[in-house]
């Protein structure tokens, strides 16, 4: 299956209900978890010191990614730049 790296930069609007921030966190971590469990979601990491986070995505194909990024409940408050993986000449395990 295609692989990808998406970086996704969160950036929460000043001013919102502190309530509402907090649920959409809590929900946007039950909704990667339950991708995550489900091997979609292999790898996310943290970029250190920024809102930011890096992903690998094993997904059937395009339209799959699209559909589980518009579905993250922080969608609206992130940016992501979507960068579709190949296997390199040089890796001694391809
Ligand atoms: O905290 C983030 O980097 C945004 C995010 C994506 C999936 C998740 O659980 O948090």
């Amino acid at each position: 299956m295609p692989l990808y790296a998406v970086r996704m930069d969160v950036a929460i609007p000043d001013g919102l209900d502190p309530q509402l921030v907090a649920d959409t966190i809590a929900r946007e971590k039950a909704y990667s978890q339950e991708i995550q469990r489900g091997g979609e979601w292999p790898h996310i990491w943290r970029c250190v010191g920024e809102y930011s986070n890096i992903s690998i995505f094993d997904v059937a194909d395009n339209e799959r990614l699209h559909e589980i990024l518009w579905g993250l409940p922080l969608f609206k408050w992130m940016t992501c730049e979507v960068t579709a993986l190949a296997t390199h000449p040089s890796d001694i395990n391809a």
